[in-house]
């Protein structure tokens, strides 16, 4: 007998990928568990699989930056302090290199992060958490569809007292741009091709390349970005392409990245009634209206 829930949780994570950099990710979670029934006669109570799984999945996974540790351009150097160094070369011989709490990875061994590769892993350290009557779990990971223009950011907000304050967590989003009331392509493409594979920094955490933890160097540092920040989980810093990142003035919250694009879209925009629906991850965001 199997037992499913659809829409179990939505994985808001990012990974590193040899050819697309950091990628900011979204992904629906549907389970299905395959058992005997119990004294209840149930193979188990939906309420205990919705409570039990997203605990595990939010622990595991959610708001983590997902290393393939297999992959040849992957270097992971365990500190004693429980700091964790990342070095990552990509194909093009770019850098992104990360100096973070333990928690803040995923270590997926693995060639690739794919769905398949990230189903794998979750299987693996569910299974060991399952009750006896339940003798196999599937997990069937999937993007939203989304038929208009979407981007993907990744982004950390020190200020957040949860797992957002990590610096390389992220969404894939879609954008709603209306002009007087009618969805703007034009608009949305651009910021869906502005923001394809972004890091969005915020300047204050911007700080100076010989001022890092870390102990990689690079050969070109003023093609790079290297950010940092301490938090409650601990120290987070970021080292990455100039040309894959957005600078902002304020935060990165999406109410911030809403009123961002708004500023930035006014200047794009003829006279009207412009709107902006930034989206963070599936199903929420913020909305920035008003007359330019
Ligand atoms: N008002 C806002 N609240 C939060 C923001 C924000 O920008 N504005 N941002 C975050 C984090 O960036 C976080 O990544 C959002 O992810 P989410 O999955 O929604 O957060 P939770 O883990 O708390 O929720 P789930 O139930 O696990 O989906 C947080 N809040």
């Amino acid at each position: 007998m199997q037992l499913f829930v659809n829409d179990l949780t939505v994985m808001d994570f990012s990974y590193l990928c040899p050819r697309r950099g950091m990628v900011g990710e979204s992904w629906i979670v549907d389970v299905m568990l395959d058992g005997d029934l119990n004294d209840e006669s149930m193979i188990q109570d939906f309420g205990k699989v919705k409570k039990d799984l997203k605990r595990l999945i939010d622990e595991y996974v959610d708001h983590k930056l997902l290393v393939p540790a297999d992959h040849a351009g992957a270097s992971i150097t365990h500190l004693d302090d429980e700091q964790v160094e990342v070095r990552f070369t990509l194909d093009n011989d770019e850098i992104i290199q990360l100096f973070c709490p333990a928690e803040a990875y995923a270590f997926v061994y693995a060639d690739t992060v794919t769905m398949a590769s990230v189903g794998s892993y979750m299987r693996e350290v569910i299974a060991t958490h399952l009750p006896e009557n339940v003798a196999n779990i599937e997990l069937k990971l999937r993007a939203e569809q989304i038929l208009t223009p979407f981007y993907h950011y990744t982004h950390g907000l020190k200020k957040h007292d949860g797992n957002c304050q990590r610096i390389a967590h992220g969404h894939r989003s879609r954008i709603g741009i209306f002009i007087d009331e009618q969805a703007c392509l034009e608009s949305q493409q651009y910021w869906a091709q502005r923001w394809e594979d972004i890091y969005i920094i915020t300047r204050e955490d911007i700080i100076d390349y010989e001022g890092r933890r870390s102990s990689g160097a690079l050969d070109n540092p003023l093609d790079y970005y290297c950010c940092a920040y301490e938090s409650s989980q601990g120290y987070f810093e970021l080292i990455i392409p100039r040309k894959s990142c957005e600078v902002v003035e304020t935060d990165s919250t999406v109410e911030c990245l809403a009123q961002f694009i708004f500023d930035e879209q006014r200047k794009r925009t003829g006279s009207g009634n412009l709107r902006v629906m930034a989206y963070e991850g599936v199903g929420k965001g913020a909305m920035v209206a008003g007359t330019v």
